[in-house]
């Protein structure tokens, strides 16, 4: 699935496999403007830490073609778009990464048909190391798991959180690829349940063994004994190991460390954020109720009773056996683990 997000060179138009219509649909949903490209982000038509780099990545060379029509005011137009497309979704640290590494790449470029030559050249790197990087993660996760183990996962860092492949699905795929039996249980993850439509989707077409689980099923499964090891993927990983992932992680990795279960974080080295010190100081981000009180177009909850819809929370360092990269496996005391390998080198 390493075509989910493509991107036509003619026309400067993001072609994007629409999210919120799998697994029962299979469509394409093209962006030509940067307000395609935010409104793709924030209905989570593309979604997932990494592959929101990578789309924004190409919506930093749509914007450009789009600020061109200013004439001779077309610097201060792409500004403009790029600021708002760096602000789109404010908790995985990957899109203003990407935009501020376009921005970096093009200071100084002064003809915007070189800028525009040289983003797509970039856009199109970060695209194809994203792949490079999950699959550097999927040798050394892989190697963490057992053959025969049942692996817990949340949300979905797959192919489609990804440019392709995926970060804790990546892990997954590279324990089978070494000829490991690796089953999956996939918490449904509400309300967006990426989980119970997407990790089901990615691993069923995978011939690989998957189990959808009912977020609040976990404490049975794992009292239990039915999971050997937990792994998910992350949107932001600070300075102190802390790490920002989809709501209802934090409870998974209480719970495994109430039952003795290791818990893994899978993340490229474009989801940390060095810049920040703990988890305390990562934002969260508050989508529309819509998601909480609707199941499709059907209401749920009764009119007029609000409901909270945080899309992230923060487990601490304290809860994660080993955060899994493209550049090897990092244990505590992460403080220190994350400095000496991840550092202040994260550009492509
Ligand atoms: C490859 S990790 C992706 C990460 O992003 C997901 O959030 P969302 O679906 O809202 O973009 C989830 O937290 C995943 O772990």
């Amino acid at each position: 699935m390493e075509d989910h997000i493509r991107f036509d060179a003619e026309a400067c138009t993001l072609l994007l496999l629409d999210q919120r219509k799998l697994p029962l649909i299979e469509e394409t949903f093209a962006c030509r403007t940067v307000e395609d490209v935010v409104f793709a982000l924030q209905t989570m038509v593309v979604r997932g830490a990494p592959a929101i780099g990578v789309s924004a990545a190409y919506g930093c060379r749509i914007a450009l073609r789009q600020a061109m029509a200013a004439g001779a005011y077309w610097r201060n137009e792409l500004e403009r778009l790029l600021s708002m497309l760096a602000q789109a979704r404010p908790t995985a640290v990957n899109l203003a990464w990407a935009v501020g590494v376009m921005r970096e790449a093009g200071a100084g470029i002064q003809d915007p048909r070189e800028l525009g030559e040289v983003w797509l050249a970039l856009a199109m790197k970060i695209h194809a190391e994203d792949i490079a990087m999950n699959k550097a993660m999927g040798r050394f996760g892989g190697a963490l798991l057992a053959d025969g183990d049942t692996v817990m996962t949340h949300c979905n860092a797959g192919a489609l959180a990804t440019a392709g492949y995926g970060t804790a699905l990546g892990v997954i795929r590279g324990a089978v690829d070494m000829g490991k039996k690796i089953s999956v249980i996939a918490n449904e993850t509400r309300p967006f349940l990426q989980g119970a439509r997407l990790t089901a989707y990615e691993l069923h077409k995978d011939g690989i063994p998957v189990t959808v689980a009912c977020d609040n099923a976990c404490s049975l499964l794992m009292k239990r004994g039915l999971v050997d090891k937990v792994v998910v993927g992350a949107d932001r990983i600070v300075a102190n190991g802390d790490v920002a992932n989809k709501i209802g992680t934090s409870g998974v990795a209480i719970l495994a460390r109430h039952y003795g279960i290791p818990f893994y974080v899978a993340a490229p080295s474009s989801t940390f954020d060095l810049g920040t010190p703990d988890g305390s100081l990562i934002p969260i981000e508050d989508r529309t109720p819509l998601e909480v009180t609707h199941v499709g177009d059907t209401r749920i909850t009764p009119e007029g009773v609000p409901v909270f819809n945080y899309a992230f929370d923060v487990t601490d360092h304290s809860l994660i056996t080993g955060i899994i990269t493209e550049r090897g496996v990092l244990s505590p005391p992460y403080t220190s683990s994350i400095a000496e390998i991840i550092g202040q080198e994260r550009r492509p």
